[in-house]
């Protein structure tokens, strides 16, 4: 047994430094940002990503996020004709086509390509440890040599290095910080997600590589504080869900002879209501290490993506960065004991 004894540090451990700046509105910056992958594909957009929940990773949310500039990572669950259908008639830039381990994923991806170019994918598992995994990303690099590859999840700058090295451009780095995620309550894994994007993000550019800051912001400036952690990328689940563009069930309930919309379900990719729905049911040998909670109705997404990119905006000027890529080295974080006034609740 051994113990790190360094201080490892979340979003709400540190707060981002103003400095002096010459921006003079918040209208000034630039979210976007140009990114060359090796593949040879540029992409240029706000690289913020729905994530490939069921909930979030809709078809709905990638037409709403794209005119935001935004990605999303469908989820894996669509049917192949559906698939076909969306990718022949959408742009599909801003796509990421998804994919777990087995092999009904990859027939799926290969059938796919038979009708339309996916030129984005997100190879996703819980545990990107495995040395089945790594194989499994260079399997797909072969297969898919012009595509761009995100692959994770890990948490840590010697698995960062070693995905890369295997062919993916992009490591998704989280393990455990999800606003529906139960992983560290049921194994005792994980590691602070600021600290995890510092050190992914610092081995990822060493190689060319980038990272993509996947679960746990819950409001814009945890977001803010990814980027300025070193994120290239920032995914996200339960801020985007409740939407209209999301999938699942609205709730409604009769309030003075009307019908409100209230709330919505959304649930964890590895929880009991996920594996009831596509593997009848938690195989003996695992434990769910996802929840399914209700989210309050929360109507179009334009509305909480105006929120984030004014928030991202509004950090850039405080720091003095015109532009998302100088976020990083504009960014000095002081550690804090407490950040918010909760007078009036949070
Ligand atoms: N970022 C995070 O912290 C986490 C994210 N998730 C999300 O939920 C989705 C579904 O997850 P899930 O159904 O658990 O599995 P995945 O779809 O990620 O992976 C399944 C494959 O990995 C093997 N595996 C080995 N060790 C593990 C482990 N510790 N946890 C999970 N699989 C393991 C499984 O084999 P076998 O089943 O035989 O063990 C199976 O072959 C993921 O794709 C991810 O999006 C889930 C958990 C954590
Ligand atoms: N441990 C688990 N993690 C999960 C599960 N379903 C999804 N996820 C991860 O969470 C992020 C989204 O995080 P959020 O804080 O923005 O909601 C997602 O991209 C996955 O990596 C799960 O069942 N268990
Ligand atoms: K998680």
């Amino acid at each position: 047994m051994r113990i790190e004894t360094d201080f490892k540090l979340d979003f709400k451990d540190v707060l981002i430094r103003p400095k002096r700046s010459t921006l003079g509105s918040r209208s000034e910056v630039d979210i976007n940002r140009t990114f060359r992958f090796r593949s040879g594909i540029d992409w240029t957009g706000f690289p913020l990503v729905a994530a490939n929940m069921d909930v979030t990773g809709s078809m709905g949310m990638a037409v709403a996020l794209s005119s935001f500039g935004a990605m999303t990572a469908l989820h894996k669950h669509y049917p192949v004709e559906k698939l076909i259908e969306f990718f022949g008639r959408e742009d599909t830039s801003n796509v990421f086509f998804s994919l777990g381990t087995t092999e009904s994923d990859r027939e799926k991806l290969a059938a796919v390509k038979q009708h339309a170019r996916i030129d984005k994918i997100c190879l996703d598992v819980a545990n990107g440890y495995t040395e089945k995994f790594v194989q499994l990303v260079s399997e797909i690099r072969d297969e898919n040599p012009e595509a761009v590859i995100m692959a994770g999840n890990v948490v840590t700058g010697d698995m960062t290095e070693a995905l890369i090295l295997a062919g993916a451009d992009i490591i998704k780095v989280g393990i455990g910080p999800g606003s529906v995620c139960t992983t560290r309550k049921m194994t005792g894994v994980g590691y602070p997600q600021l600290s995890a994007i510092i050190e992914c993000a610092d081995a990822a550019h060493g190689l060319k590589g980038y990272v993509c800051a996947d679960g746990g912001c819950t409001v814009p400036g945890d977001i803010a504080k990814a980027y300025g952690a070193g994120a290239d990328f920032v995914m996200l689940g339960g801020m985007l869900a409740g939407h209209d563009e999301c999938e699942g069930e609205i709730e409604y309930e009769e309030r003075d002879g009307e019908r409100v919309a209230v709330g919505m379900t959304f649930y964890g990719m590895s929880s009991d209501t996920a594996m009831q729905r596509y593997s009848g049911g938690v195989a003996g040998y695992r434990a769910s290490e996802g929840k399914t909670v209700r989210v309050p109705y929360r109507g179009p997404v334009t509305h909480t993506m105006q929120e984030i990119t004014g928030g991202v905006r509004s950090m850039m000027t405080y720091i003095g960065a015109m532009r998302l890529k100088e976020v990083p080295k504009r960014t000095s974080f002081v550690m804090v004991g407490a950040q918010l006034n909760n007078i009036f609740g949070s």
